[in-house]
């Protein structure tokens, strides 16, 4: 049986983010990949030109369609945009029977906010204790938590910060930082370093949301977190590589690359 996975994300028109990449990347992964759209935004290369939220009631039954009939074997979240969203889906994670890896999406790469500042609170509170893994980048890991890491070392702490919301495993997403491209996972008592070569290419966008899916499709398909996570990374370090040019702006990571490898472009 293919095992089916579920994203609850926003819709990105150019289709390098959110729930298009969530999508390719299920695909890529051998999974089979279900929706639940939180918001739809007008973006490209250049950044979001605009973002609407769903109703509430929309995307409970969105999620009640998929959970109730087709089952799921794992959950990811991306974009949730407001307080409403972000409570109304940590409480329909809490009914499922299925490991959830929380990305909590703050900020585009062209600094745009697909999240209300009111909402942090509901993701400190509501959304990270349901999670199995939460995947901030230093950025989320500052507004959640107020820690700021400048360095490496400085990842533990911030991992510490996290998990005292209640999430069963943290992974702080060093990519922002100089040199290596690290993340950090952890439950507070098991460690893994996760360090990949940066590829010194600017057409990044989706980086997030991929290694978070990646890391649901893992999970479903019956892999520990560590190892969902390590096979996760694998996935995503060759998707930045192949990561190419669309738009005048910054293009997406190539999603196919596997299927690529060793043919034409
Ligand atoms: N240039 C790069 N080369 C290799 N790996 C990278 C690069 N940039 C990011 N990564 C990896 O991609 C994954 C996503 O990390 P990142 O910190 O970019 O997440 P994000 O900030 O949520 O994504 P985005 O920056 O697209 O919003 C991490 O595993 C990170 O180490
Ligand atoms: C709808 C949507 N969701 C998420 C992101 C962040 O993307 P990423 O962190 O993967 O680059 C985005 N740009 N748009």
């Amino acid at each position: 049986m293919i095992p089916g996975v579920l994203t609850v994300a926003g819709s990105d028109s150019g289709g390098g983010a959110g729930i298009q990449a969530d999508l390719k990347t299920m695909l890529a992964l051998g999974v089979h990949g279900m929706s639940v759209v939180t918001a739809v935004t007008a973006q490209n290369s250049l950044g979001v030109q605009g973002a609407w939220e769903l109703p509430v009631e929309a995307v409970r039954a969105q999620y009640r369609s998929v959970v109730d009939d087709i089952g799921v074997r794992a959950v990811k979240t991306g974009m949730l945009a407001s307080a409403e969203l972000v409570e109304a889906v940590a409480e329909l994670i809490a009914e499922t029977d299925a490991p959830a890896v929380v990305d909590p999406v703050g900020v585009s790469k062209h600094g745009d906010a697909l999240l209300a500042a009111s909402a942090l609170d509901s993701v400190r509170t509501k959304l990270l204790p349901v999670a199995t893994v939460a995947t901030p980048n230093l950025d989320e890991v500052a507004q959640i938590t107020g820690v700021r890491v400048e360095s490496e070392g400085e990842m533990r702490r911030a991992a510490a910060a996290v998990l005292a919301y209640g999430p069963r495993w943290a992974l702080i997403k060093g990519g922002h930082l100089p040199g290596d491209a690290v993340d950090l996972l952890t439950d507070g008592s098991e460690e893994h370093w996760l360090r990949a070569p940066r590829h010194d290419n600017r057409h990044t966008h989706g980086t997030g949301c991929t290694l978070a899916s990646a890391i649901a499709s893992q999970l479903a398909k019956g892999q520990s977190v560590p190892e969902a996570v390590a096979a996760a990374k694998e996935y995503v370090t060759g998707a930045v590589a192949a990561g190419f040019a669309l738009g005048g702006g910054i293009g997406p990571v190539d999603h196919g690359w596997r299927f690529r490898a060793g043919s034409e472009r």
